[in-house]
């Protein structure tokens, strides 16, 4: 009988000494600055780690400083990155050394296919990147541009129906931005019509029910350590697989185009990939901008008056050359995302065998005073025209795309379809903020609004 008692109690000992005794206080990674712990099991968790991740990360990062450890469930430390120094050698100078961690890998994978890109790292890093490089190029993506600004007519005919002969009218943008981005990467990238805007697609929906799932750093790492609460038969994780059944269907239709030789898997992985990748980050940044431009008249008059320069006449659809040179629209375009990356942050881990996972909060870098100035907080696209902001501004500090091998593909086409989509519309509607609508901002995962952002929208009559 004893024995078992022996081997109960060295049991709880181990578990002890593993999750406790070790992690908080022979651990080398104790000398790292951060907050006490305030849970033998939690971690971090009442503290902030069921908050807005952002958020909680750049009061950390100013409180601590740029490397801050902090506990997650069962103690397990994490480190919070926001110095640019170290953020250089992580994604930039060492990128294949430091591969990416997932709290719930099965959870991404569900709809970015579990052989993405996002995924993958060295040799088949490599291959990938080298596959789809092409498809990026700066001739393929001038040549979207058109889809691009069709996009910005098709939004604007929605808002035009739907204002109708009214002076102004509330109007949920949320509900159909991510429709006209859906449509594009459609177009784009697959030769596919989805008509998301035209009429209510499975698919479109879809992608509101995985995106707008609204749980903390916490509620994910939980069910990354115990994957079978997936399956429960819950009405959330009900709606959450339809859900995925339907992206993976919709997927499975279309074709990318690369030459190469792939497995069918590879290629579902490259499809779920790109359509997520490249339709909830613009949307996101799309929304925000609204938001910010109704929230700051000035900036919203400046940016109309340098886009009637060259919309003068509504009709026009704006060259490529004329949106290349509108400078104001390229400070509104960064300034959006430095203040509310889409991808707020990213997470790396020290090695590849149970290495500390590192979460690089590029919320927190784009939130700092030392460079972007006091008025950190606040939405000013000026500062894009600083001398003193400009010479600070590096790749390792202004990470709205990542930096380095790994960084985003979709950079310049995201740029494009921003441009293209925002001058239609600013051009053609003035944006005024709903008295008392409040929204929040989703806990982790994308920068989203939720539930939605509403504006006062009006049609601009010269
Ligand atoms: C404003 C819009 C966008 C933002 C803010 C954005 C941001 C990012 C970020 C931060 C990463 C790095 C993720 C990580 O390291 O974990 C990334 C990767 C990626 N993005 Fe984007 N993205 C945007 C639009 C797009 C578009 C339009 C496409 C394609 C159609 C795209 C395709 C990709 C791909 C394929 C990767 C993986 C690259 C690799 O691992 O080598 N993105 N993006």
């Amino acid at each position: 009988m004893h024995y078992y008692l022996i081997a109960f109690v060295a049991f709880i000992s181990y578990i002890v000494y593993k999750n406790y005794i070790y992690p908080l206080y022979l651990s080398p990674l104790c000398k790292i600055p951060g907050p006490p712990v305030d849970s033998f099991i939690l971690g971090h968790y009442h503290s902030f780690l069921s908050k807005q991740i952002g958020e909680v990360s750049a009061r950390l990062a100013k409180q601590y400083g740029g490397i801050v450890r902090y506990y997650g469930l069962f103690n397990r430390p994490y480190l919070l990155i926001s110095d640019p120094k170290i953020v250089q050698q992580v994604l930039i100078n060492r990128a294949y050394e430091y591969p990416k961690h997932f709290l719930n890998i099965e959870a991404i994978q569900d709809f970015a296919g579990a052989h993405s890109i996002l995924f993958v790292n060295k040799d088949s890093h490599k291959r990938q990147r080298k596959m789809m490089q092409p498809s990026f190029s700066f001739a393929n993506v001038k040549e979207m541009y058109p889809t691009f600004v069709q996009a910005g007519h098709n939004l604007k005919d929605i808002w035009v129906k739907q204002i109708g002969n009214k002076k102004e009218e509330r109007v949920s943008i949320t509900d159909i931005i991510p429709n006209i981005t859906l449509d594009v990467i459609g177009i784009v990238g697959f030769n596919y019509e989805f008509n998301s805007t035209k009429t209510t697609t499975e698919l479109a929906q879809a992608y509101q029910t995985v995106i707008m799932r609204d749980r903390s750093q916490f509620y994910e790492t939980f069910e990354g350590f115990f994957p079978f609460i997936k399956k429960l038969q819950t009405p959330d994780n009900k709606r959450y697989n339809e859900a995925i059944e339907v992206i993976q269907n919709a997927s499975a239709k279309l074709k990318v185009p690369v030459d190469e030789q792939l497995t069918y898997n590879e290629l579902l992985g490259q499809v779920m990939t790109l359509l997520i990748a490249g339709h909830e980050t613009t949307s996101t940044v799309l929304s925000w901008v609204l938001y910010f431009l109704a929230k700051n008249p000035d900036a919203q008059d400046r940016l109309r008056k340098e886009v009637l320069d060259v919309l003068a006449d509504r009709d026009h659809m704006p060259t490529f050359d004329e949106i290349e040179h509108l400078k104001y629209l390229e400070c509104v375009f960064k300034e959006t995302l430095r203040i509310v990356p889409p991808v707020p942050s990213l997470f790396r881990s020290t090695s590849k065998n149970e290495g500390t996972p590192m979460l690089i909060s590029i919320h927190a870098i784009h939130h700092d005073p030392s460079i972007w100035g006091d008025d950190a907080e606040y939405f000013n696209p000026s500062r894009w025209l600083d001398p003193v902001i400009k010479s600070k501004v590096t790749n390792s500090n202004f990470l709205a795309f990542s930096a380095g091998p790994k960084n985003c593909l979709g950079m310049k086409m995201a740029d494009l379809e921003f441009k293209a989509i925002l001058s239609v519309i600013i051009r053609n509607f003035e944006f005024k903020l709903v008295e008392g609508f409040n929204f929040e901002m989703k806990r982790f995962g994308l920068s989203k609004p939720t539930p939605g952002i509403d504006l006062l929208i009006s049609k601009v009559d010269y």
